[in-house]
C-alpha cells in the first residue's frame, strides 16, 4: 500500500495510546515460556511480538520469525539451551542476511548443538536442544546487544547459571540493562560489573505480574511531530513511566534541543512545543539508542538544522542498511547528507522537495520516521504497511492528529 500524506489542519491537543514496548514484551514472553506463572499486562500487539508468541506456542518443527530480530536471537538461545526440541529457526530473506555467528559461537561454548543450514554465520539454523549446565561464555559486545540478552534470558534456567564476559565496546547497552532489570523484577538475581555479567540459577518459583510500559521508540515519532509543529502544539501519550526500563526514553531529553518539553503526569506523558530551536550543529552519539537515528535525522531535515550523528555502526545490519536508506531518501528530499560506516551528517539545505515518494525498504522505522515531514511538505510513503512490525496503529494515530492519508497506486 502506497500512500500520500498531507496535513491541512493539525489537531493541537490529541491523546494517543501506544501499545506496550516490543522489547519488553519479547523478553517477557520468553521468560513466561520458562516460568509459566509469570503474568504479563499491556503486551505489545506488534508483528514482532505476535511472531514471538506463535513460535513459542506452535508445535511446528520449522519456526519462522519473519523480520523480528529479537525473536530470532532470543529463540535461538531458548531452543538451544532450554528445550529438548529439534527445530529449524528461520526468517525473512533479510533475516537470512543479518549475522548471528557471535551468538551461535557463544552457545557452542556452552555445549549447544546449533548448525547453519545455508550460509555460515547466518540463519536458517538447525537447533538440537539439549539441557546444559551453564558456566562461562565470552563474546563480542559491539555487534548486537540482542545476542547478550538472548544468553541472559535463557541462562537463568541453567543449573549453574551463566557468566558472560564481554569483549569490545558494548553497543545498545540500555537494552542489556532492560533485560537485567526485568530479570530482577521477577525475582531472578543478576549483576553487571565492568565487562562481566552474571545470571544466577533460579531456586524459587517465579510467580510475578509485570505491566509492560508503552513503547518509547514508537513515542519518538510523536516527538518529531511536535518538534515540526507550531509553538503551543501538544500531544499526550498514554501508559508511560518516568523511571523507564527503555533506553529510548532519552528521546525526552534529546528533543529539548528541538524545543519540545516533556511533562509526566500519573501514567501520561505530555509533549509540548515550547520554542523554536537554536540554529547550532547538534552532535549526538546514538550507540545506546540506534533506533532513534532515523527519527532524529528526519526531524533535523524538517527543521533545517545541521546535525552529526555518531555511533551508528549497527545500522547496516538492521531491517535494512539504514545508513544507506537514510542517505538515499534524505538526498531525494533535498537534504545535504554524508554517511560513513558509523556516522550521518546533515548540513543546512535550500528547501525540502515536495511530493517525493519515500521508499521504506521493508523497514517500519523508515516509514514512521519520514511521516512527520508531511507537516512541512506533501509526501508519499511506499509500502506504508511495514509499520506493523512494531506499531500496528501508527497510521490510525496519525489520522487522529489530523494527517490526511490517501492510498495511491
Ligand atoms: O533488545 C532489543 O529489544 C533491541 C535491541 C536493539 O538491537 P541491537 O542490540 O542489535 O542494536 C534495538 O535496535 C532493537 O530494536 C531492539
Ligand atoms: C532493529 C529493530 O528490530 P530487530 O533488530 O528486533 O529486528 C527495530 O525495531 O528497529
Amino acid at each position: 500500500m502506497n500512500i500520500s500524506l498531507e496535513v491541512k489542519q493539525l489537531k493541537k491537543n490529541q491523546t494517543i495510546c501506544i501499545s506496550g514496548s516490543k522489547s519488553e514484551t519479547n523478553r517477557l514472553l520468553l521468560l513466561q515460556a520458562l516460568y509459566p506463572d509469570l503474568t504479563i499486562k499491556n503486551i505489545s500487539d506488534s508483528d514482532d511480538s505476535l511472531v514471538m508468541k506463535q513460535c513459542l506456542q506452535s508445535r511446528s518443527l520449522v519456526k519462522n520469525v519473519h523480520h523480528a530480530g529479537t525473536a530470532m536471537r532470543f529463540l535461538t538461545a531458548y531452543f538451544a539451551l532450554c528445550t529438548h526440541e529439534k527445530v529449524v529457526l528461520t526468517g525473512s530473506e533479510r533475516m537470512q542476511q543479518r549475522p548471528i555467528h557471535t551468538l551461535v559461537d557463544a552457545l557452542q561454548q556452552l555445549g549447544a548443538e546449533v548448525t547453519y543450514l545455508n550460509q555460515q554465520g547466518f540463519p536458517p539454523l538447525q537447533i538440537n536442544g539439549k539441557k546444559l549446565q551453564g558456566g562461562k561464555v565470552i563474546l563480542q559486545a559491539d555487534i548486537s546487544s540482542q545476542f547478550i540478552t538472548a544468553l541472559l534470558l535463557a541462562g537463568s534456567k541453567l543449573p549453574d547459571g551463566l557468566e558472560v564476559e564481554l569483549i569490545g565496546k558494548v553497543t545498545s547497552r540500555p537494552y542489556i540493562e532492560m533485560t537485567l532489570r526485568l530479570l530482577n523484577q521477577i525475582g531472578i538475581e543478576a549483576s553487571f560489573t565492568d565487562n562481566q555479567i552474571n545470571v544466577f540459577a533460579v531456586k524459587n518459583t517465579i510467580n510475578s505480574e509485570v505491566t509492560v510500559e508503552s513503547d518509547w521508540s514508537s513515542a519518538s515519532y510523536f516527538y518529531s511531530i511536535i518538534a515540526l509543529s507550531p509553538i503551543g502544539t501538544t500531544v499526550t501519550l498514554k501508559h508511560y513511566r518516568q523511571n523507564s526500563l527503555q533506553g529510548d526514553a532519552v528521546v525526552a531529553t534529546i528533543y529539548k534541543a528541538f524545543g519540545v518539553n516533556t511533562a509526566f503526569k500519573n501514567n501520561l506523558v505530555i509533549l509540548e512545543k515550547v520554542e523554536e530551536p537554536e540554529h547550532r550543529e547538534l552532535t549526538l552519539n546514538l550507540n545506546d539508542t540506534p533506533d532513534l537515528a532515523q527519527t532524529i535525522s528526519v526531524t533535523c531535515l524538517g527543521l533545517n538544522l545541521s546535525c552529526k550523528l555518531l555511533g551508528l555502526h549497527t545500522l547496516k545490519i538492521k531491517e535494512t542498511d539504514r545508513l544507506k536508506a537514510l542517505y538515499i531518501e534524505l538526498t531525494k528530499l533535498g537534504g545535504n547528507v554524508e554517511v560513513t560506516e558509523d556516522t550521518l551528517t546533515l548540513s543546512k539545505h535550500l528547501g525540502i522537495r515536495k511530493n517525493i515518494s519515500i521508499d521504506t525498504y521493508d523497514d517500519h522505522r523508515m516509514a514512521m520516521a519520514f511521516a512527520p515531514l508531511a507537516l512541512k511538505v506533501n509526501l508519499r510513503i511506499n509500502n506504508a504497511e511495514v509499520v506493523s512490525k512494531s506499531f500496528v496503529s501508527f497510521w490510525e494515530n496519525l489520522q487522529k492528529m489530523g494527517f490526511d492519508l490517501r492510498t495511491i497506486k
